[in-house]
């Protein structure tokens, strides 16, 4: 089993929370929220503790309670918090931070040189699958008029990093981008592709936070598996598909 530790007990960590330690593949040591809070055994999850990052000393909680792998949910600083502790132990991190600056991201791939790293904006597989697919056709199709539309729950204060990463996919300006907030939107993604006598609309809509846990569990497993370096969630779902076409090959 491997041993995980989830960074980030908000909105969406609670939902990954959930999703991780229902899943027999892994066993839930540990959570870490922003707010001081000594160790309580998480409610629900006796075998998990809940933990705050303030006043902790973070490499004596690595040596106490050694993970293989940690997801994190956090905020974009905490990397520079926990980075030279995994980099040490070896430790997987996959990283959900959705709006990391270039500057976050080179330290990423540094951290790959000594562990396994995985960073996506959006760590569903469905998106993941419609970025192949707007990919494939803004390829075929480099005169199709393309916009992106993104909306989110109200109080969500940037631009989607997901929008942002389909705009840089399929080589568009920011300002491509429509973004709504509204209510409690998960989160929901299209791509528009205006032909001449025809509209091709890709959509994906996150219905529940519970589908980054998901997200989250395939990322682990998948990185896993491979050696040590920086990928993103493209690269981990095409090395799924490699190797699911090699066994079908016999
Ligand atoms: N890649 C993806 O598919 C998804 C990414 N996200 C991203 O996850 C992040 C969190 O989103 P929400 O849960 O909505 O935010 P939130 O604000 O509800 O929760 C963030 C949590 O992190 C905690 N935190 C802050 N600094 C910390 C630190 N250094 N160590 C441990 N915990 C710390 C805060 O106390 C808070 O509980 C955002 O960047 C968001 O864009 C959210 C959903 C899906
Ligand atoms: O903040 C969120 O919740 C989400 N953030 C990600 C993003 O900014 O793309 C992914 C998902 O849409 C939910």
């Amino acid at each position: 089993m491997m041993k995980i530790g989830v960074l980030g007990y908000g909105r969406a960590g609670k939902a990954v929370v959930n999703v991780l330690s229902s899943d027999p593949r892994f066993e839930l040591r540990w959570v870490m929220r922003g707010r001081a809070a000594t160790a309580t055994p998480l409610e629900g999850l006796e075998q998990a503790l809940l933990v705050g990052l303030e006043g902790l000393d973070l490499e004596q909680w690595f040596d106490q309670h050694p993970v293989d792998a940690v997801v994190d949910f956090s905020q974009a600083d905490a990397v520079y918090r926990y980075g030279e502790l995994l980099r040490e132990r070896g430790i997987m991190l996959v990283s959900a931070i959705s709006a990391y600056s270039p500057e976050h991201l080179e330290y990423l791939r540094q951290m790959g040189q000594d562990t396994r790293v995985m960073s996506s904006p959006n760590i569903t597989l469905g998106i993941n699958f419609l970025l192949l697919a707007a990919k494939m056709l803004r390829e075929i199709a480099p005169f199709a008029d393309v916009e992106v539309i993104e909306q989110h729950f109200r109080d969500k204060p940037e631009v989607s990093g997901t929008a942002r990463k389909i705009a840089e996919t399929l080589h568009l300006e920011d300002d491509r981008i429509t973004s709504l907030r509204l209510g409690g939107i998960v989160g929901h993604h299209e791509v528009v592709f205006g032909f001449p006598h025809q509209t091709v609309r890709l959509v994906h809509d996150s219905i529940r936070r519970e589908a980054f846990g998901t997200g989250a569990a395939f990322a682990l497993e998948e990185l896993a598996r491979c050696d040590k370096g920086f990928y993103s969630f493209d690269d981990l779902l095409m090395q799924k598909i490699r190797h699911q076409l090699l066994n079908m090959g016999g």
